[in-house]
This record gives structure tokens, C-alpha cells and sequence, in this order.
């Protein structure tokens, strides 16, 4: 499977992996994980129950936080690919990418307790401004969707 490889989230420096979504170095957030797969971006996640909005379904907030991180992990992704960059053999990720815009859109409500599948594909990159949209599914049903501007930050 893709776990071979390492996660986007995993390539972040030490000192930049405390996002309370997907940093490796927080101990008490989702450690969001964000493969790149040939020219997508995959990622895993199982809520539990204190992600509930009504009962037997996730509050949005998670939703938004799940597309969030994915949606910066895979512009980083897709900037380093543009740039010919081999993610197999980098220890850091040499791009970095903040969300300046995020859009998500709920189609059907996203069920408790089910893994979640989140998938990326680049859109645009223009300059600094990355664009990718998102599926967030449920056992195939695509719950939400989802659009982010990332930007790539000057060093
Ligand atoms: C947090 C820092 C650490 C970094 C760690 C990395 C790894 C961490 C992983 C954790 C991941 C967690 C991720 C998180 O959650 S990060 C947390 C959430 N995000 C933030 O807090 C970001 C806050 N915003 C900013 O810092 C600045 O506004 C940024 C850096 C985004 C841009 O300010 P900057 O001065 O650099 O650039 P610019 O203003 O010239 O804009 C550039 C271009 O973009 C266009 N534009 C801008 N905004 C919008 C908009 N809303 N809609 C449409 N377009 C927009 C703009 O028109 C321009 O286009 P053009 O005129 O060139 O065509």
C-alpha cells in the first residue's frame, strides 16, 4: 500500500509539525497523514464520537479541519511535483503552504465511526497560488467536497 512512502505532514520540519489538525508533533490533534499517489493525494481518517453534530453523524468543523490540512498537504505535494522535486528522497519538504481560502461544500451528512477517505487533485497553480479540490467520502458516498488557495510562503 502507499504507507511505504512517507506522509506530506511527516516531510514538515520539527518546529512547523504542531498544527493541531495533521503536525506529527501533537500529540493531542488528528496527525492528519497525506500521500501522494501518482498525480492524487490520499488521506485516512476515523472520527470518533466526540466529533458529533447530531447523533450518528460528524460536526462540520472536523470536516473543514480534515479538508483543510489535506488541501495543504497536497498543494505542498503538487508544488514540489511541478517543481521536479522527489518526495521519496527529500528528509523535509522544502515548500511550504498555508490555507488563505477554504470552500466546502456538504452534500449528504458524513457518518460516525466510518473510515473517511479524503482525496486531492490540483486544479491550478499560478505563481504562488495553488489550487486543489477535495472529495471527503464515506464507504464510497462523497460527504463533502472542498476547494483551497493555498499559497506557497517565501522563505
Ligand atoms: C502558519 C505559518 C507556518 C507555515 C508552516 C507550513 C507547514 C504547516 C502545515 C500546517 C498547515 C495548516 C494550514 C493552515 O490552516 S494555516 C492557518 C490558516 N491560514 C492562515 O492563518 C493564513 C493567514 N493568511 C496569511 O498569512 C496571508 O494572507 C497569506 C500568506 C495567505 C497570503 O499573504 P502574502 O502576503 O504572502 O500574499 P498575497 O496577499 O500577496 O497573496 C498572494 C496571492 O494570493 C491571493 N489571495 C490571498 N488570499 C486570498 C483569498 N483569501 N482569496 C483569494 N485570493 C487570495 C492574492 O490576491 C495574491 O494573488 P495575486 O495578486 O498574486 O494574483
Amino acid at each position: 500500500m502507499h504507507h511505504k512512502r512517507k506522509a506530506i505532514q511527516d516531510l514538515y520540519p520539527d518546529e512547523l509539525a504542531h498544527c493541531y489538525g495533521c503536525g506529527k508533533n501533537n500529540p493531542d490533534g488528528h496527525q492528519l497523514k497525506t500521500y501522494l499517489m501518482g498525480d492524487e493525494t490520499i488521506a485516512h481518517f476515523t472520527p470518533d464520537e466526540k466529533f458529533t453534530a447530531i447523533p450518528g453523524s460528524v460536526y462540520g468543523g472536523l470536516v473543514a479541519s480534515l479538508l483543510d490540512c489535506h488541501g495543504t498537504g497536497s498543494a505542498a505535494a503538487f508544488a514540489c511535483l511541478a517543481e521536479n522535486i522527489d518526495l521519496e528522497n527529500v528528509a523535509i519538504i522544502p515548500i511550504r503552504c498555508v490555507t488563505a481560502s477554504l470552500k466546502v461544500d456538504f452534500k449528504v451528512p458524513t457518518p460516525m465511526g466510518k473510515k473517511l477517505e479524503l482525496k486531492g487533485k490540483l486544479r491550478s497553480i499560478e505563481g504562488r497560488k495553488i489550487l486543489v479540490d477535495m472529495t471527503l467520502s464515506a464507504e464510497g458516498i462523497v460527504c463533502a467536497t472542498g476547494e483551497i488557495l493555498a499559497i506557497k510562503l517565501k522563505d
